[in-house]
């Protein structure tokens, strides 16, 4: 079985493993907000199609390009195969799509959103997709999840994308991808934060090569936005958390990042606050103790913010205001 590489200490490309995600930011600031992302130093971007900003994302890109802040070549971008395009027919246009409106030649990952395929709806007629069809419904279609692999092997193939992963797969899951594939997942991003460590996961994928992206890594926080989580939920104002940010003056944004780094994940964050985007960058400089990475690790409660059950059930049109 082949090593889990540890992201701290190899050569990785680019070298900066800080991740910075696009979800609900909205359209009319994206645009600046990915600009300043890239001139504090993000080199990862993470974008996908059901977030409906790729092409101010698109927009950031080409600024920092002309105002030569960094080469295409610096940059990791990653865009997502929402659920309404697992067809192998869909997958292709789906991905031409984000590459037209993130205005790239390729992409440097990407990903199946969700192991939910919902029926198609077509371009013309929704985009960017939701989790429901025209009639406000959300509607699974049977998929051979393995088909849709096939279709994004055939993207690294013709060269439209570098590498290919999943988001929000099981252990399962993975394994019956990896059964079969010829071009096996490089990336599985997940919700990963204390209050759900998931390291049975996370150690799964390790072994079998993969690099892991740790989604809401800061726990409740982005939910509390969207009335899914309350205030009390807060990792940011847990004792623990500041107590060790104290230790090390730094703050708990920075443990919390910090720790899912110790864990040899990729750390996903995102902020639409300029001053937030260099503290969540200032993180290479100190050490959580095995003590402090122990007390951390005590927090878990397997708690998942980004449940798909709970939306499904509520036949939840979207969880992103931006589309309202
Ligand atoms: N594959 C998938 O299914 C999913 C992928 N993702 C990706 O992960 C990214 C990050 O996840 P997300 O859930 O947004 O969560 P984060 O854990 O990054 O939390 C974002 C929230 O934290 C706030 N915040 C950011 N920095 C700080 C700071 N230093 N101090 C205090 N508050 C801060 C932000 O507010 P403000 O902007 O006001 O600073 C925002 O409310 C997404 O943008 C997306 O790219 C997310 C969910 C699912
Ligand atoms: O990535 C995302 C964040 O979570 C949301 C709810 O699951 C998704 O809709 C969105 O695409």
């Amino acid at each position: 079985m082949k090593a889990a590489s540890n992201i701290l200490t190899d050569s990785i490309t680019p070298s900066d493993p800080l991740v910075f995600g696009f979800w609900k930011v909205p359209q009319e600031s994206c645009q600046e907000v990915c600009y300043n992302a890239i001139k504090a130093g993000y080199r990862r971007l993470d974008c996908a199609c059901d977030y409906g900003n790729e092409k101010q994302v698109g927009q950031g890109i080409q600024q920092a390009l002309q105002d030569g802040i960094c080469t295409r070549e610096d940059l990791f971008v990653t865009s997502k195969l929402w659920n309404t395009y697992h067809h192998p027919d869909h997958v292709p246009l789906a991905c031409q799509r984000s590459l037209e409106d993130l205005q790239l030649e390729y992409l440097d990952e990407y990903l199946i959103h969700f192991p939910i395929s919902t029926e198609f709806v077509d371009f013309d007629k929704k985009y960017p997709p939701e989790w429901t069809n025209l009639d406000g419904k959300m509607v699974l279609v049977p998929n051979d999840m393995c088909a849709t692999w096939k279709a994004m092997e055939a993207l690294v193939e013709t060269g439209k994308c570098k590498t290919i992963g999943v988001c929000n797969f099981s252990t399962q899951l993975l394994r019956q991808i990896i059964a079969t594939a010829n071009i096996r997942p490089s990336t599985l991003q997940v919700e990963l934060h204390p209050h759900n460590a998931q390291t049975k996961l996370v150690r799964f994928a390790h072994e079998q090569g993969m690099n892991v992206t740790a989604f809401s890594t800061f726990g409740s926080a982005s939910y509390v936005e969207l009335d899914m989580a309350t205030a009390d939920d807060s990792l940011m104002t847990h004792s623990v958390i500041a107590s060790i940010a104290k230790a090390h003056s730094k703050t708990p944004a920075q443990v919390l990042i910090r720790w899912a780094l110790q864990r040899n994940t990729f750390p996903l964050t995102k902020t639409s606050n300029t001053a937030r985007m260099a503290e969540n960058r200032n993180v290479l400089d100190f050490v959580l103790t095995g003590d402090e990475m122990n007390a951390i690790d005590n927090l878990n409660k397997n708690h998942r913010y980004n449940d798909p059950g709970v939306f499904c059930e509520a036949g939840m049109g979207t969880f992103c205001p931006i589309y309202e």
